[in-house]
């Protein structure tokens, strides 16, 4: 599945770039365009792979603004992002849409541009153009706050109804207790690119052979029409080349079918639970997920059908979803064989729910702070007996 990814805001910006990096190192090109958009001129030159001609910055003319960010004003962001949309349009007028299967437009919603301005940027997108556009929205740690949470819970909203589904990423659920700011951020967008690289490669073909259980655009397109949320799944592990190689040459024949073939599709089919098993991009239960997808990837030789309706079984057993679709796509110069599910439409998400209670209770102390506030300032530039007079 080939898209034209645009990351809105700092964080949007940085994990774009880690993803087009990421491809970069496994030798694909499922991002068609890469666009940057910001109102900070310095976190715009600090992404490094973003052509310049595609880092585009917004709010320069407006006086609140001029170049510095909006400092975590949803509302600023989503202002200038209305004022200055032709600019944004005009650079995606240059994206080959005829080869782009969707938008995916990526934003840290604890911030103003990022969260005020991507969904603004979804709606345009989609009454523009008949390709889906998903969002990549990430959740604040809880750690960050109160004004993070107040700003993400609204933004998130504004996001799941400006796109076709929005993927969550939680911070809170990926940050290490051992880590510092920057590095946490480094780890974890490297954990998204990944995801969702290795999901787009449903569909692609890499190389001479194309999977018996392939996939196209059209199978992740399907699974993720069901609106609102989504979250993913992941695990991967090494080809032990060694082990592989033997294999091929002592392979014993058992019912016809080799020894060989039934570690693959157990390996496959473990590799698939162990993802759904472990964390995923935002902590739901897997159970409430309407349509799954799973996609392996890795050397011809590591994948198995066998293995592949095995675990597609498994999935729907656990999650209860109609629908499970299944496929690989071979990458024979891979030192991994991944598994990837995206689990859409995700309702039972107790996260969400205590980002909303944590804004709530924000939102409330800024209403009391504010009730009082005129009154602690006259309290505390008149003396107590109220005798000076001011000049
Ligand atoms: N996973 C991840 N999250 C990040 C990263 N940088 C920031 N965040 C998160 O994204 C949220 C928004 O931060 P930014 O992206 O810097 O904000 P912005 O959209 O640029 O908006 P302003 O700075 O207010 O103009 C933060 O609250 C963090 O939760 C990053 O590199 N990776």
């Amino acid at each position: 599945m080939k898209i034209a990814l645009i990351g809105f805001g700092n964080a949007g910006g940085k994990v774009a770039d880690e993803v087009f990096a990421y491809q970069t190192e496994v030798g694909r090109s499922l991002c068609r365009s890469i666009l940057a958009v910001n109102s900070a001129r310095v976190d715009l030159a600090r992404i490094e792979r973003v052509p310049d001609d595609d880092r585009i910055l917004i709010g320069q003319t407006d006086d609140r603004v001029k170049g510095h960010g909006v400092g975590s004003d949803p509302e600023l962001g989503g202002e200038i992002t209305r004022k200055d949309l032709h600019e944004i349009e005009r650079a995606i007028d240059d994206v080959p849409i005829y080869d782009v299967d969707a938008f995916l437009v990526v934003a840290g919603l604890g911030g103003g541009t990022g969260s005020g301005g991507a969904p603004v940027l979804c709606s345009a997108l989609r009454e523009t153009y008949r390709e889906p556009v998903y969002g990549l929205g990430i959740l604040p740690s809880e750690e960050e706050g109160g004004r993070a949470s107040f700003n993400a819970a609204r933004s998130f909203r504004s996001f799941v109804d400006a796109t076709d589904n929005l993927v969550v990423f939680d911070n809170d659920a990926w940050r290490a207790h051992d880590d510092s700011v920057g590095a946490g951020y480094e780890r974890t967008n490297r954990e998204i690119a990944k995801r969702v690289e290795t999901l787009l490669s449903a569909g692609s073909v890499d190389g001479p052979r194309v999977s018996e259980n392939a996939m196209d655009a059209s199978d992740v397109r399907r699974t993720l029409a069901t609106g609102g949320i989504a979250t993913v799944a992941y695990a991967e592990t090494d080809v032990e080349r060694s082990t592989r190689d033997s294999r091929g040459l002592l392979s014993r024949f058992r019912n016809g079918e080799s020894e060989g073939e039934t570690d693959t599709a157990k390996k496959i089919s473990g590799l698939v639970r162990q993802a759904v098993q472990s964390r995923l991009t935002c902590p739901a239960d897997v159970a409430s997920a309407e349509r799954s997808l799973i996609v392996v990837t890795g050397p011809p030789e590591e994948l198995s059908r066998k293995g592949l309706e095995s675990a597609r079984r498994w999935v729907e057993q656990r999650t209860d979803s109609v629908e499970v679709l299944a496929g690989d796509g071979p990458r024979p110069s891979a030192e991994t064989v991944s598994a990837v599910v995206l689990l859409s439409n995700v309702t039972d998400v107790p996260r969400i729910e205590r980002l909303q209670s944590q804004a709530v209770d924000a939102q409330e102390n800024v209403e009391a702070q504010a009730a009082t506030r005129q009154e602690e300032i006259q309290q505390l530039i008149t003396d107590e007996g109220g005798s000076l007079d001011p000049l």
